[in-house]
């Protein structure tokens, strides 16, 4: 069953890309076996993640819970450095927090995978201090391509739709990180047992 609200689950828009729409051969996307059981937090990809690190002070903490199916919830705290116009939140860093939510269905496909488009809907304004409740819901997958769809509502699963996005994820080898990252960054990756655990973990066949 979807833990994407109602109103998340609208028609595509028109004016969203052709990129954003699954071929007529896509398949279903299948939870893996070994998949967190819904409920349980999903823990982060990386410690200093700008989206979801317990290392990162400048972060947004997001943490993801998986749901039922290729589904997971979030909750996001406004707080006053995330702001944009006086009070109200950016629309850059709410951007952020739908793309880590997106990205966190990687746990439940138990694959490797990265933002090739998101696009985002505004529809109200965020003002600091709300508490957002995002879902995000994997809905078909074609080859490398996982899209994907999210929601932000204000103040509870049910509250008022504030943000609603459609991404395509495509699906990488941790070599992806390894060829392109700073090797600063790289070679502590790889020092960190744990690191490298979370990195196979999304890998069916490491
Ligand atoms: C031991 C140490 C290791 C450490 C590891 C740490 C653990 C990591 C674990 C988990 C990490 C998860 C991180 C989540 C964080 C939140 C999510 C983000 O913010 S991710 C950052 C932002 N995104 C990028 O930086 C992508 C930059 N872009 C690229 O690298 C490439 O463009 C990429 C990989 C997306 C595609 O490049 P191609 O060369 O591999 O593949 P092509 O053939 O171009 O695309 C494949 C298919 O996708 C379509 N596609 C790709 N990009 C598209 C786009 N923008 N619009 C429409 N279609 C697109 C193409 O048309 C193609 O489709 P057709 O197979 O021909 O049907």
């Amino acid at each position: 069953m979807s833990t994407v609200p109602s109103g998340g689950n609208r028609p595509r828009s028109a004016a969203r890309s052709p990129a954003l729409t699954p071929p007529a051969d896509a398949i279903a996307p299948v939870r893996h076996p070994d998949a967190p059981a819904p409920g349980e937090l999903l823990g982060s990809h990386y410690a200093h993640c700008f989206g979801c690190g317990d290392e990162q002070p400048h972060g947004l903490h997001l943490q993801a819970r998986a749901g039922e199916g290729v589904s997971i919830t979030a909750e996001f705290t406004v707080r006053p450095s995330h702001q944009g116009a006086p009070g109200l939140a950016h629309g850059g860093v709410l951007a952020t927090a739908l793309d880590e939510s997106l990205g966190a269905l990687s746990w439940l496909l138990r694959v490797v995978a990265v933002t090739g488009k998101l696009e985002t809907d505004f529809v109200r304004p965020v003002p600091v201090d709300s508490v957002l409740f995002l879902a995000a819901e994997a809905t078909a997958v074609s080859g490398r391509k996982i899209f994907c769809s999210a929601t932000g509502r204000l103040g509870s699963p049910e509250g008022p739709l504030a943000l609603r996005a459609d991404a395509l994820f495509v699906e990488v080898k941790v070599d992806h990180f390894i060829d392109n990252g700073r090797p600063e960054e790289i070679r502590a990756a790889m020092a960190d047992p744990d690191q490298v655990r979370r990195a196979r973990a999304f890998e069916v066949n490491p």
